[in-house]
């Protein structure tokens, strides 16, 4: 007897108006991406920045040398970036022209100014929205069909047979590795001002310290400007330490963070276990905890990443899901909540954890052996 198909719930018109709706939003959410891609191509953010920070559409039009039968079509553009909230509305002029005003969000997507805590983020926003990422991403519904053996590869790699991170990205298009890298450095960059002003405490006694991943060393020189006490080396791999300038102030080591990690106090985990898989993070940890010495000889690893958490309200939730599908789509790695951490220390063979400080949706973990 075949299986009888449940009877369909018939919603109220209320409901299936707002149904519509809702599905035009999320149908069409990647038009608020591409107009985002769209106004950072067009660099509408620095020339509102350099108009004082608010702008008329026909001046914004004019710096930005938008000809005359695009200018509706560019209003509308603003519109619809207001209204998601990468601008802002900034009321009327004296001729009762509309205005936009830049925001934090559009703020961060302002190019070319030389300022201490000012870290741009235009390559994240047009490396996320390239034409391998999106290809990757339609990739999907075929990626979730195929069975594997053995370590899961991502989207990206499955659809386009190149990694991203490394020599692979290069090959399939020179253009967006240059995009990553630079996306990834900025990234990191635009929270270290933040880390040191709320988590003081965090490296305050401490004598020495190793920045796992820590690049060119910024996130270190940073620590060791605020707190010269701590001797800091950065471990990077050869291509990129063979790249950054020498400084008498952080010592650089060349490795692979799966086989060695320089010993030191507190060693720190900055952004880096959200790429890799469960495995892949239990035997970075792993080298982490032989690195370190005893809690209670101040040993310690710290590690900086996404705490995935509902309680911190639907947009920071979003913000952090979001960040998962990324991790989904174009690395083997993993957005994760509290107990994911605890298991994942607890695997390592740490005895404890404290998350020591809350910092929009990242976490700052402490973990002792
Ligand atoms: C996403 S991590 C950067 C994390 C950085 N601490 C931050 O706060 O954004 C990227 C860095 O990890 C480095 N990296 C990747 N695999 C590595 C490995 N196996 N050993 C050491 N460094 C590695 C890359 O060269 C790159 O500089």
């Amino acid at each position: 007897m075949a299986a009888q198909v449940p009877a369909i719930e018939v919603p109220t018109d209320a409901e299936l108006l707002q149904a519509q709706a809702d599905l035009w939003r999320h149908t069409l959410y990647y038009l608020t991406s591409m107009g985002l891609r769209c106004a950072v191509k067009l660099g509408i953010p620095t020339a509102m920045h350099n108009l004082g920070g608010v702008t008329s559409l026909p001046d914004l039009a004019a710096v930005l040398s938008i000809p005359a039968s695009k200018q509706p079509f560019l209003g509308r553009l603003m519109r619809a970036l207001v209204t998601s909230g990468v601008f802002a509305a900034g009321g009327t002029n004296n001729s009762g022209a509309e205005l936009f005003r830049l925001n934090p969000l559009s703020r961060v997507l302002v190019d070319g100014v030389d300022a201490e805590e000012h870290h741009s983020q235009t390559s994240f926003v047009l490396a996320g929205t390239s034409p391998h990422y999106m290809e990757a991403a339609l990739g999907m519904a075929e990626w979730f069909k195929k069975d594997v053996t053995g370590p899961v590869p991502s989207v990206f790699e499955d659809v386009h047979s190149a990694s991203l991170f490394d020599e692979s990205t290069a090959a399939l298009d020179p253009e967006l590795d240059a995009l990553v890298t630079d996306g990834l450095e900025a990234h990191d960059n635009l929270g270290i001002g933040t880390i040191m002003r709320e988590c003081h405490d965090l490296f305050k006694g401490l004598e020495s310290l190793t920045d796992c991943c820590g690049g060119d060393g910024k996130t270190a020189r940073a620590i060791t400007k605020a707190h010269p006490h701590v001797k800091c080396t950065v471990l990077d791999l050869p291509k990129v330490i063979e790249k950054t300038p020498s400084d008498c102030v952080v010592n650089y080591v060349a490795g692979d963070l799966f086989h060695t990690v320089p010993k030191a106090q507190a060693v720190m985990l900055k952004l880096v276990l959200h790429h890799w898989s469960d495995d892949d993070c239990v035997k970075i940890l792993t080298q982490c905890k032989n690195a370190i010495p005893s809690r209670e000889e101040g040993g310690k690893v710290i590690v900086i990443d996404i705490v995935v958490e509902p309680s911190l309200g639907p947009v920071m939730f979003e913000a952090q899901t979001l960040m998962d599908m990324l991790m989904l789509v174009f690395t083997r790695g993993r957005q994760r909540s509290e107990n994911d951490w605890r298991d994942l220390f607890m695997k390592a063979g740490f005895t404890d954890y404290k998350i020591i400080k809350k910092m929009g949706a990242r976490g700052v973990i402490e973990v002792y052996k």
